[in-house]
């Protein structure tokens, strides 16, 4: 199956992080949702983290809206800060709530370190840099999990419990926020940089923060399977 697009520095930052990025989409835990052996427990574990995940995910998506310099950039980091909060956000909540857990207990939960690790690691490169590091630390996140969703919506078992998840980040609804970002993403690098981009200087840093990051989606997935 060939990977969907998600535009032009994507497709050169995946390449660069070919190994990390193998391990990160086709990690077990991925295996696990795709073919339904994951076990509850371990999905629940995951889903209670990547909670406070996406609350620091929204922070870092808020600092690209202070980092924009058009307002195109602006209103897609915006409406990805609203789509999480108001939106991503609630599919954890329904799933937690009905396992017994409250949203208050979601966001009161201990971070395990290698959610801590991840999170702050982009939020510096945010920080520390600008709008083009920051993207360059979130593209793996944003867009791995719509290559997952695309591959696991046509290799899945017909009766994994995990369908919903599937079919959230599988669905059309996902996968044109995904184009969208990777343009919004192939944008911004073309007017910091120049269209050439991936010629210049500070490519092979950008690099570097996409493969960081890919690396801690890796440490993610093990830290989800180890409740
Ligand atoms: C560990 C972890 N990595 C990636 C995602 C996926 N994700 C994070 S933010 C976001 C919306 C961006 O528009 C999406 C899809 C996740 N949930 N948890």
């Amino acid at each position: 199956m060939t990977a969907p697009d998600y535009g032009r520095a994507f497709a050169l930052w995946r390449q660069g992080a070919a190994a990390p990025w193998q391990a990160y989409t086709r990690h077990a835990f991925v295996e696990g949702l795709k073919d339904g052996t994951l076990p509850r427990e371990s999905f629940l574990h995951y889903l209670v983290q990547d909670y406070v995940f996406l609350v620091h995910f929204s922070r870092a998506w808020a600092l690209a809206v202070t980092k924009s310099r058009t307002l195109d950039e602006m209103k897609a980091a915006a409406a990805t800060v609203n789509a999480l909060v108001n939106h991503e956000m609630q599919l954890h909540v329904t799933t937690c709530a009905e396992a017994g857990i409250p949203e208050d207990a979601l966001f009161t939960a201990t971070e395990r370190p290698e959610n801590l690790a991840y999170t702050r690691y982009v939020l510096d490169a945010g920080h520390s840099g600008d709008l083009a590091d920051l993207l360059a630390a979130l593209a793996p996140c944003v867009l791995g999990y719509g290559e997952i969703g695309t591959r696991l919506a046509a290799e899945r078992a017909p009766d994994t419990p995990y369908g919903d998840w599937i079919e959230t980040y599988g669905g059309a609804e996902y996968q044109d926020l995904c184009r969208d970002t990777g343009a919004m993403i192939d944008a911004a690098l073309a007017r910091r940089i120049g269209p050439e981009f991936a010629a210049a200087p500070r490519w092979p840093e950008l690099q570097a923060q996409f493969t960081r990051a890919t690396v801690l989606e890796v440490g993610f997935w093990d830290m989800g399977m180890t409740p």
